[in-house]
């Protein structure tokens, strides 16, 4: 199986090799800190070295920060996989995120259903919280324009599988353009979307560029700060990244124990 893994930045991407390399055993971890670098026009694959008897492939990409630079990143390794006649099996846009918190899910359906600090979330959906229109009477998504998408939703299984492994919550993911910085609007974000449990800013853009070439899509956020008013001290961002290497190990071990045979149709 051949996945692909595009985060942010190198901070990130190291986090996921790194946990990716550990899991499990087999020749990674004969060889720990063997990683290929695989040059792509514009972009550099890192690829901790496959392990077990049937190679599982993790190639992982920083793509930068923001949907259009994922989109953009994940577009060229899928393109340049498929032409060379090894496509990727399944897309995932890892990273860290903001978790919402008691305060923005007062109102929601399922109140209590938070995201904290140092924590996993794995996307039940993938959703696109801000790509529409204001309007008079309040923002209007780009389907209800006639336009696109604004959700895509992982296979049910794998979701589960990686949920499990890495001892994660399963809930939606919204991703946004501009990080969110009051209390109101981290409210309405799960007023319109109560599954909501983090927010990030690449995973809608991973999972367009996947959609386009039919391959799955996953997202996985370890939770830096809470979603709200800004709050510079409350980042854990080193608490994050190994949060977000556990949970690259979990998905190592989590796709070993469940081929792409048993979820990819869920
Ligand atoms: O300047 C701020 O107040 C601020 C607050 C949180 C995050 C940022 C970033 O610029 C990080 C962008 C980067 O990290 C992911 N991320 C982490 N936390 C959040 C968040 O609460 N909302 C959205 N994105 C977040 C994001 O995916 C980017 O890759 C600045």
């Amino acid at each position: 199986m051949r996945v692909l893994v595009v985060t942010a930045v190198a901070a990130e991407r190291d986090a996921v090799v790194r946990g990716a390399a550990a899991a499990g055993t087999g020749p990674a971890e004969e060889a720990p800190g063997r990683v290929a670098e695989l040059a792509l026009p514009g972009y550099v694959l890192h690829r901790p070295a496959p392990a077990g008897p049937q190679p599982l492939v993790i190639d992982v990409l920083a793509a930068g920060v923001g949907p259009a630079a994922a989109a953009a990143g994940t577009a060229t390794a899928l393109a340049a996989a498929a032409l060379s006649g090894s496509p990727y099996d399944l897309a995932v846009s890892a990273g860290i995120g903001g978790g919402f918190t008691a305060t923005a899910t007062a109102t929601a359906a399922a109140p209590g259903r938070t995201a904290p600090v140092g924590s996993v979330v794995v996307s039940d959906a993938i959703v696109a919280a801000d790509l529409g229109a204001e309007t008079p009477t309040g923002f209007v998504p780009v389907t209800e324009l006639g336009f696109g998408t604004v959700e895509h939703r992982p296979p049910a299984a794998l979701v589960r599988a990686v949920a499990e492994a890495a001892g994660a919550q399963r809930g939606d993911v919204l991703t946004v353009s501009t990080v969110t910085g009051s209390a109101e609007r981290a409210a309405a974000l799960v007023a319109a979307r109560p599954g909501a449990l983090a927010e990030a800013m690449e995973g809608f853009g991973v999972a367009e560029a996947a959609a386009a070439h039919g391959v799955p899509v996953l997202e996985i956020r370890a939770v830096s700060n809470p979603v709200g008013p800004r709050d510079r001290a409350a980042w854990r961002i080193g608490d994050a990244l190994e949060a977000l290497a556990g949970a690259s190990a979990a998905l190592r071990e989590a796709l070993r124990a469940a081929p792409a045979e048993t979820w990819s149709s869920s």
